[in-house]
């Protein structure tokens, strides 16, 4: 049988993975591609790190340059992170004729267009289905299932390291600072993980999915973005204690066909069923005009699930160079859309605020919102302290405008403090 070589940068937690696969499946994957798959070469950064490579006859490496410039390697998998100097090397790797598949959705969702371009030219593939909650097969599905229907909405869980962050919170009691070191070590969260708390990781699986859900490109400054970071377990305790269950929610809605792309915490229904995904899974509602609502499960992050992604990658593009159909981009729906305004998105909000625990301060909360005019489906007191109290308020739909207003109001009212400002999902229909 005909051997194709691949080469790899990058073998920490999903590097790994893709090893531990690729060795223990290789007669699988060679009966489905016709070819024998071979890990020539691997690029890391500390070669003694990984005294385990030399026993499998992989050549490890400190240069790049020596997979890049290989002319046998026929695929690069690139594991390795970050945007410089990796740009650099997959596009070295695409001028060469190497075909790509990468897990990076920092890079592919800041300069994927550049770069499919690149692939394109060079009628290369250029793979990324781990980019994007990592074990669930999410965007070839949109490719291939949604290519007859109109997708309305995208919308989940798509960072595992901060919805295990928040279950472990919830179900175990644990601190914010265990539960993230929890994730580190498990290998969920990026080696820096400030993007996973922040939310900047959802934001950038959204940017893909908007791409791949309405073929137009979006950028970080266009979505608005909201981390778990800033969370008060206070709020996700009365969140609980009111029915909801406090996810960070990335959503990507075409509304009147502008689109309105968000990542924040949102207070889930328990009904609903983004409660019910625990720890590092992930979990992507995608409503099409035709096809309804649909919902796709599995685990978003870690070793294995997230290398069967890439391993899958890695046997579509072998696929690709057996029939002679490589350099297809991978989604190649392409349409211009415009942002919705704050005016056209609509949601119910739960409002936290504290002020002074006497008579009058209530209805000054009332009166800001009257004006805003926003009527309000529950409004608690949930603690005091006899000086100050916490009131909490759900209310019905408003336009984001609206609670923008809301918002400058408190800032302006000095004895009225916002604690917190949240969306609330509405129960699946
Ligand atoms: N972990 C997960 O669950 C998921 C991760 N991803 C993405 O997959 C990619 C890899 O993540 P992960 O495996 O967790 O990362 P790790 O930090 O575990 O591994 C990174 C690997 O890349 C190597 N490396 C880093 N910089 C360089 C460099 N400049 N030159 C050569 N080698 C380098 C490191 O070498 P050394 O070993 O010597 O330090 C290490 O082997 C990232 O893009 C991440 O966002 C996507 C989905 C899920
Ligand atoms: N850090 C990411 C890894 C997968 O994309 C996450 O936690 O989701
Ligand atoms: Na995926």
């Amino acid at each position: 049988m005909e051997s194709i070589k691949v080469g790899m940068l990058g073998l920490g937690t999903v590097g790994g993975g893709v090893l531990k696969i690729m060795q223990e499946h290789q007669e699988k994957i060679s009966a489905i591609t016709g070819r024998r798959l071979e890990i020539t070469k691997i690029a890391v950064r500390h070669v003694a790190a990984h005294p385990e490579v030399a026993e499998l006859g992989i050549e490890l490496t400190d240069d790049v340059n020596a997979v890049l410039n290989d002319p046998d390697i026929q695929i690069v998998v690139e594991v390795m992170g970050g945007v410089d100097p990796t740009k650099d090397y997959i596009i070295q790797a695409l001028k060469n004729g190497k075909h790509v598949v990468t897990a990076n959705k920092d890079l592919i969702a800041q300069r994927g267009s550049e770069l499919v371009k690149i692939a394109q030219a060079n009628h290369s593939d250029l793979f990324y289905e781990a980019s994007v909650a990592g074990g669930i097969p999410i965007l070839r599905t949109i490719v291939n299932s949604f290519a007859a229907d109109q997708i309305e909405d995208v919308k989940g869980i798509v960072n595992g390291t901060t919805n295990y962050i928040l279950t472990q919170m919830v179900a175990k009691g644990m601190t914010y600072e265990a539960a993230l070191k929890s994730a580190q070590e498990l290998g969920f969260a990026e080696s820096d993980p400030t993007n996973d708390v922040k939310g900047i990781d959802a934001a950038y699986k959204m940017i893909i999915l908007t791409q791949f859900a309405y073929g137009t490109n979006v950028k970080l400054s266009d979505l608005s973005v909201e981390g778990i970071d800033k969370i008060d377990a206070v709020d996700i305790q009365q969140a609980k204690s009111m029915g909801y269950t406090v996810k960070l929610v990335g959503e990507s809605a075409e509304i009147n066909d502008h689109l309105a792309v968000s990542v924040a915490p949102v207070l889930v229904p328990n009904d609903h069923p983004l409660a019910t995904i625990q720890n590092e899974n992930n979990a992507v509602l995608v409503k099409g005009a035709a096809v309804g609502t649909t919902m796709f499960y599995g685990p978003g992050a870690g070793k294995m699930p997230t290398a069967n992604s890439v391993v899958s990658d890695i046997i579509a593009t072998t696929k690709n160079i057996v029939l002679g159909t490589s350099g297809n981009t991978f989604n190649g729906y392409r349409q211009k859309a415009a942002l919705a305004k704050p005016s056209e998105i609509f949601s119910s909000y739960y409002i936290a605020v504290k002020m002074p625990d006497i008579p009058g301060q209530l209805l000054k909360l009332t009166q800001i919102l009257t004006e805003a005019q926003t009527s309000v489906s529950q409004v608690v007191q949930t603690e005091t302290d006899g000086k100050e109290a916490r009131v909490v308020a759900i209310t019905h739909n408003i336009s984001l405008a609206q609670l923008h207003t809301i918002i400058d109001q408190i800032d302006q009212e000095a004895s009225i403090e916002l604690k917190a400002s949240y969306k609330v999902l509405e129960a699946q229909k």
